[in-house]
């Protein structure tokens, strides 16, 4: 006989199940209540019974536990101060989708070595996923695996499905299942429909294959999420933050039957890819409310300690602290005068609904 299977595996290891790692790393009563607070403050504003504007604001991806929980401190400042005006979640992404290839995000390879160990991964995942809640501010991260929101879903209050995987059926299906509300990007090249079309899918119900708390193969049935929305983060022409591309995408979700909510991404095709430029995208959205845009619902940007971006060095040591290790984020400098001058704005605003 021939060898027919398993032809280019080089390992199969065995993981931690959910079980054991929320054992390990137990929800906290201080993370529940920011848990389950932000969720319905996220579904009041998705559905406009709330009329702040949903930030979510973090880096690009967290790679270093203390520098992640050091901008959650600071975040915590800023959004008690600004509550009033703007409801900030920090967004703490560590399953990144690549291009070709490239550093798969904390949760693959948390020590940055070019190996992956989920079990390491979603250990560090957790504890720094526990430690942001407890201090009051809440999770949004990329469902990326579909096995990793067994492990991590209880601490998120937000997800976003990438541009990359929005017209996946099986991201679409695990959307359907999860607790929280979930934002559909545009693809790449700039299509909305298939964010759109992803919202009536995961509103759906469905069965996908998943693993159980026991990392038991199952058949997992889903009875669809209601909360689905549009992100858009512009595309192969170019960026689609403008009046016009917000209004065109509300009119394409309410045509469809569903609610017109959208958040507007900054970063990726709306910047260019140039962090310098994300608060042009900012400023817009900004306009864009006060002009009486309330179907843009939310807001997104890339931002971290230190502003631009690094490549991972060999030397792990020349890291250089608080500086993204994938895209490039705006400064700490330049989020709090972005998210103060947008609470500003929309304070002296006399435009009501
Ligand atoms: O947000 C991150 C990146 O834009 C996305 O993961 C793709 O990255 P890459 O093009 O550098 O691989
Ligand atoms: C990968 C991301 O975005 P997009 O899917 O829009 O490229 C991201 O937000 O990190």
């Amino acid at each position: 006989m021939h060898k027919l299977e398993n032809l280019h595996v080089t390992e199969v290891r065995p993981l931690i199940t959910p079980k054991e790692l929320k054992a390990e790393l137990p929800r906290t009563e201080k993370a529940d209540r920011t848990v389950f607070e932000s969720r319905q403050i996220i579904e009041d504003i998705l559905t406009k019974k709330d009329d702040r504007l949903l930030v979510i604001t973090g880096p690009c991806s967290i790679h270093d536990v203390d520098q992640a929980v050091e901008y959650a401190t600071r975040l915590k400042a800023l959004k008690d101060k600004l509550e009033d005006k703007l409801f900030i979640v920090m967004r703490v992404y560590v399953d990144k989708p690549r291009t070709t290839v490239g550093w798969r995000g904390f949760i693959h390879d948390p020590e940055m070595k070019y190996q992956s160990d989920f079990n390491l991964g979603l250990r560090k995942t957790r504890e720094v996923m526990l430690k942001i809640n407890e201090l009051g501010v809440p999770v949004a991260t990329e469902l990326l695996d579909p096995f990793v929101p067994q492990y991590i879903a209880d601490l998120l209050v937000w997800g976003a499905i990438g541009a990359r995987t929005t017209e996946s059926q099986t991201h679409r299906t695990m959307a359907s299942g999860v607790s929280i509300p979930v934002g559909f990007k545009n693809s790449t090249d700039g299509n909305v429909k298939v964010a759109v079309d992803a919202i009536i899918a995961a509103q759906n119900r469905h069965t996908f294959l998943g693993i159980d708390e026991n990392g038991q193969a199952a058949m997992i049935g889903t009875e669809g999420n209601p909360y689905g929305h549009v992100i858009l983060r512009g595309g192969r022409n170019g960026p689609n933050y403008s009046a016009q591309h917000v209004q065109e995408a509300a009119r394409e979700l309410r045509e469809a039957g569903l609610n017109p909510a959208i958040v507007v991404d900054c970063s990726h095709a709306n910047s260019n890819k140039d962090f310098r430029k994300q608060s042009i995208a900012w400023n817009e959205v900004v306009t864009q409310r006060l002009a009486g845009d309330h179907d843009l619902v939310g807001v997104m940007l890339e931002s971290h300690l230190n502003e631009g971006a690094q490549k991972i060095p060999e030397d792990l040591s020349q890291l250089r602290y608080g500086v993204s290790v994938t895209d490039a984020c705006v400064s700490w400098e330049v989020t709090e005068q972005l998210l103060q001058q947008a609470h500003d704005a929309l304070s002296q605003s006399v435009v009501s609904r």
